[in-house]
């Protein structure tokens, strides 16, 4: 598929609202990036992505209009439902996957690319995609013709990735984009989040499905410290992805250009950002600092450093990311698979109901029956596409686009879970966390009200309790009244219904003990990342 085409599947999932935070269900949008056999051979319908019924998309699939023959839309309902059988035992799939990984020789990760506004991420990336050979030289010569057309040449690579439309027009990036490429040793599906503060959930979005991270700042006079002051986003997207389960961060230092490749520049930055890195919990054996001029090219795809950066010996980004680790995947955790995105309105029913995510754990396959929670739906996987290509089977770690049989879309939305029929994930509406202060305006309180963030959704809450302060493991305060800034705490967090409905807020979650992925949130409050935790106990 032509990176133009993924763009725009990348694009029509654009719908977070530019201000405030996506709420569950709001990034429901038309279309998927689909090119299975069944979904091709289906026809589509265009207009408006408005949810619809099941009976309604059953007669889109089918072209009737008006006369509705009964028993005839009953035989297409079963036929849809009938179920394409596993090929394999759970066991049998996983030594296969196992040796399938053995012996292509290259293990699948996700990067996400962060860093402060206008650092030049998508710039670097771009240049990436086209080093590669994954951005033709027909998209790069488009690109450059329509970024200088709204007046700004120098976004000509950064157009390759970022969306279409209102996203051109501003030059900013406002939603996780996917792209897939290749090193050597590694698949890479790269997950590029936006640098701007109002975006920041959707990145989280990025971040908890990332293993790597890719930080770009920019080494121009003054642009480095902005970025990194109070207020700047370098320090915030660092504490979010390492919190977010990320490990590994390469750090790239771009624009070097700029500042003639001066060593010293380049050392005082290294410099400022050690201590912090490792203060957020990086071990330096797994940060990767290396200088860059994406717009350039350098140090991209070759280590290409002209005379004034001789200085340099380490990697170019390409190699380092060929060497970024695989973490162990939870294979034989039972399936967990948070949706990221539910394709509601033109899908017709005869492909299935296109939703995605990622598997935080477990294995299925094609002909596999999940249990979506909440709601307790029960559905089938009739297609699996991993990086748009259509595969029997999808691992933890993949992201992927399912087509579900045997489900209304309306039953299903951003945050819902799919699960084994046998073992769902528990729903949840208090649960005690422990969880690490970051930099705050002001203390957190009994009462306090919070966004709580959980894979791609967030929910009201309250901290209805502070139950300890700790230090390296030992508490050292019961029923502390606030807490500061840098503290270590474990408090009870209670889900508050939606605003407008009395019913009782229920979400699916695990301890970290039972699924760490499951059991991770992080906890925002005015558009401010102010905690993020572990589940310890559910209630
Ligand atoms: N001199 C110089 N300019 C660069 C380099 N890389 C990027 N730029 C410029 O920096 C500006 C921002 O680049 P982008 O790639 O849009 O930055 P971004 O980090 O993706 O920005 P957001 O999407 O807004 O978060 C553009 O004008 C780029 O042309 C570089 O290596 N050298």
């Amino acid at each position: 598929m032509s990176l133009a085409a993924k763009k725009k599947a990348a694009a029509s999932k654009t719908a977070t609202p530019k201000t405030g935070t996506p709420t569950p269900g709001s990034k429901a949008s038309s279309k998927p990036s689909s090119k299975t056999g069944s979904a091709a051979s289906t026809p589509r319908r265009g207009g408006a992505s408005t949810p619809i019924s099941v009976a309604q998309q059953d007669l889109q699939g089918l072209h009737l209009t008006e006369q509705v023959d009964e028993a005839e839309l009953q035989r297409e309902r079963e036929k849809y439902r009938e179920r394409p059988v596993p090929s394999m035992k759970q066991e049998e799939l996983i030594a296969k996957v196992k040796a399938d990984e053995e012996a292509s020789g290259k293990k699948n990760i996700s990067l996400v690319v962060v860093g402060h506004v206008d650092a030049g991420k998508s710039t670097l990336m771009g240049r990436l995609l086209y080093d590669l050979g994954e951005l033709s030289e027909k998209d790069k010569v488009a690109n450059e013709r329509g970024s200088s057309r709204v007046g700004k040449s120098s976004f000509a690579f950064a157009w390759g990735l970022d969306a279409l439309g209102d996203e051109r027009a501003r030059g900013v990036t406002i939603d996780i984009a996917t792209t897939h490429f290749q090193t050597p040793h590694r698949n890479v599906t790269l997950l590029d989040a936006p640098g701007h503060r109002d975006f920041i959930p959707a990145m989280i979005s990025g971040a908890a499905q990332a293993d790597v991270a890719l930080m770009v700042v920019d080494a121009s006079p003054g642009e480095f410290e902005a970025g990194f002051d109070r207020g700047g986003q370098t320090r915030e997207h660092a504490w979010l992805v390492r919190s977010l389960g990320v490990k590994e961060i390469i750090i790239g230092i771009n624009k070097m250009d700029m500042v003639d490749w001066s060593q010293d520049r380049y050392d005082d930055i290294v410099d400022a950002l050690k201590p912090f890195l490792t203060s957020a919990g990086f071990a330096s054996a797994k940060t990767v600092f290396l200088p860059l001029a994406a717009m350039e090219g350098i140090n991209v795809a070759e280590h290409n450093v002209p005379t004034a950066g001789s200085w340099y010996k380490g990697p170019a980004l390409v190699d380092a990311l060929d060497k970024v680790a695989v973490p162990e995947r939870p294979y034989s955790a039972p399936l967990r698979i948070p949706l990221s995105n539910v394709f509601k309105g033109q899908t017709a029913v005869a492909s299935g109901v296109a939703v995605q995510g990622r598997l935080a754990s477990g294995v299925v396959q094609v002909g596999d029956n999940v249990r979506a929670v909440p709601g307790d739906v029960v559905a089938s996987i009739r297609t699996i596409e991993v990086d748009e290509d259509t595969a029997p089977y999808a691992v933890a770690g993949q992201n992927v686009t399912l087509y579900l049989a045997g489900v209304d879309p309306n039953q299903l939305s951003i945050g819902t879970v799919l699960c084994p029929l046998n073992y769902p994930a528990p729903l949840v509406s208090k649960f005690v966390a422990q969880i690490l202060v970051f930099d705050l305006q002001s203390p957190i309180i009994v009462g306090t009200s919070v966004e709580l963030f959980h894979h791609s959704i967030n929910v009201p809450a309250t901290i209805s309790k502070l139950l300890a302060i700790s230090e390296k493991g030992q508490v050292i305060k019961k029923n502390p009244r606030v807490l500061q800034k840098g503290v270590t705490a474990t408090v009870e967090i209670t889900l508050r219904p939606a605003t407008g409905s009395s019913r009782q807020a229920v979400m699916p979650l695990e301890t970290a003990a039972e699924n760490k992925e499951m059991g991770r949130v992080l906890i925002r409050r005015g558009g401010e990342t102010i905690a993020a935790g572990m589940v310890t106990e559910l209630l």
